[in-house]
């Protein structure tokens, strides 16, 4: 009886998923009619286009892109939930970069994707003021940091793999470098020692993955049983109930040192620290502060790590470059010590993991923007609650802007181009061909520290380790693509040797 019940239940709730998302997907087939689709336009038979682009997103979209008519202006891309609405032109992509925040909004985009009213608690934090204190505190206490997060990255790197004599050894990377930079990235946002504690650290990147699984359930639940499906089956609230119990009893220890020292009080420079300050501002609770810290860290981890894996792989299948990548860091650090001025200094080393940014992307669209009200972007109609969005696998592999090397690895592109343009060309730069870390007004804000600290762990990889694929072929191991996402391949192992230097 109770099985039957159940089954009723689920097939209902399917139904309603269905005929839910088939009325929101005729209503804005019907809307976007005016814009060209790659695949097909049609309601129903779209949904055969976003199931082909499902099975293989980059050669979809790669495919598609070719065959738009010149002189179009936008286009749109099916998902199984609804469109994506992408520039096809400058004009278009200009326009939507410089697009106020009234008219599309990045926030309303991370809520519906992440679900993040949900997953994040965007109902209370979803303001973002913490996102200035990143452009402001953080990337000015980058030179002050760098001691910081050196010593963070040496240890964490010494802990995650550990070696003697010169024995080589073998590691699986992916789970040892999300607690690296976890652990990285949290020296500057907490500091010692719960950067250091490891059940901290994997609650962290336990809630990362939470958030993710969540936003899939809740993607699936519609709308009206959002609430209900996420009190039922959410495991955040008790991740938050965790989190809070590290950070409280620091939040309280460094109100009370204030209270005591008082215009003696040195603040500790670190995120928790600007936040309590913004909480005391905007007249907001402990809870508030805890949550920005868990967002922030939701942000931080997976796609530094991510990057990162990237790098490093494309680093092992072409060993060619490490002798001059080291030199480099050799150089650099006898000239300036461990400082911000040597990781600045460090343009070969910035070349080759951007471009391994640009070559390996972690995703076919960049830059999610949802249409506030109706509005006219380039002179094209946008009707409200457009999904808008960039392509970067055109973006980061246009022969036109690119040119006839668009498919080599190239480290030294952009202090050729720098040279030859005179225009700044860094991991940091972003640009209509460079997406990696987002566009316009919303792009990353934290790319400064990331590039530092990404930076930072290949120079200490290099000069301290040798290293290579602990497989026969030595050859970069195969991406693994979901839908649209992609990510370095995790089964990766390396064999890794302490280095003997000269
Ligand atoms: C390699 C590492 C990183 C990558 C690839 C990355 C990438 C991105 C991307 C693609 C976006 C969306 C941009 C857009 O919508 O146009 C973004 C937004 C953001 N990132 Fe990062 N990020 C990284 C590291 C960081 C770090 C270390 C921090 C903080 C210290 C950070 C904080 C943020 C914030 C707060 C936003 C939202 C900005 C806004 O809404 O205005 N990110 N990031």
């Amino acid at each position: 009886m109770l099985e039957a019940l159940r089954g009723l239940a689920t097939a209902a709730l399917l139904a309603a998923a269905t005929v839910y998302f088939l009325a929101w997907r005729f209503g804005e087939s019907r809307r976007l009619a005016h814009i060209y689709s790659l695949g097909f336009s049609d309601p129903v038979l779209s949904y055969w286009s976003a199931f082909l682009m499902q099975i293989d997103s980059k050669r979809y979209i790669q495919k598609q892109w070719e065959r738009v008519p010149p002189g179009t202006k936008w286009v749109k891309l099916p998902g199984f939930i609804r469109w994506y609405v992408l520039p096809f032109g400058t004009e278009e992509f200009q326009a939507l970069t410089r697009a106020s925040d009234d008219i599309v909004s990045s926030t309303e985009a991370v809520n519906e994707y992440l679900h993040a009213r949900h997953t994040l608690r965007n109902d209370i934090i979803g303001d973002g003021i913490q996102v200035p204190l990143i452009n402001t505190e953080l990337t000015r206490s980058l030179g002050e940091l760098v001691p910081e997060v050196n010593e963070e990255a040496l240890a964490a790197l010494d802990e995650m793999f550990p070696l003697q004599g010169n024995e080589w050894k073998s590691f699986l990377v992916s789970p040892a470098l999300l607690q690296i930079f976890a652990k990285v990235a949290n020296r500057v946002l907490v500091g010692l020692p719960l950067c250091r504690d490891a059940s901290y650290i994997k609650t962290n990147v336990d809630f990362a993955v939470n958030v993710i699984v969540m936003s899939f359930v809740l993607c699936a639940t519609p709308p009206p049983l959002r609430d209900l499906v996420d009190r039922l089956v959410s495991p955040i609230p008790k991740k938050f109930e965790r989190i809070r119990g590290y950070l409280q009893p620091i939040i309280d220890a460094r109100r009370a040192e204030k209270e005591k020292l008082g215009a003696e009080y040195e603040p500790h420079p670190d995120m928790l620290s600007w936040l309590i300050d913004l909480a005391e501002q905007h007249g907001r609770d402990d809870r508030d502060i805890i949550l920005r810290m868990m967002s922030t860290n939701f942000g931080v981890i997976h796609t530094a790590s991510m990057n990162f894996q990237h790098a490093f792989y494309s680093l092992l299948s072409m060993p060619q470059y490490m002798e001059e990548l080291r030199a480099e860091v050799v150089q650099c650090i006898d000239e300036h010590g461990w400082s911000k001025t040597a990781v600045d200094n460090m343009k070969l080393m910035d070349g080759f993991i951007k471009e391994s940014q640009r070559l390996n992307i972690i995703g076919i669209i960049i830059g999610n923007r949802i249409a506030t009200k109706d509005c006219t972007l380039a002179g094209v109609f946008i009707p409200k609650g457009t999904m808008l969005t960039a392509n970067v696998v055109e973006a980061h592999n246009s022969r036109d802007f690119w040119g006839s090397t668009v498919d080599e690895f190239d480290p030294y592109r952009y202090i050729r181009m720098e040279k030859e343009t005179g225009k700044k060309l860094g991991i940091v730069t972003t640009s209509a061909n460079s997406l990696s870390f987002g566009l316009g007004r919303h792009s990353c804000p934290g790319r400064f520290f990331a590039a530092q600290e990404l930076k930072l762990l290949m120079a200490h990889l290099l000069l301290d380790y040798e290293m290579k694929f602990d497989k026969k072929e030595q050859s970069r191991p195969k991406d693994v693509w979901f839908g649209m996402s992609c990510m370095p391949n995790p089964n990766t192992r390396v064999l890794l040797r302490k280095r003997v230097k000269a």
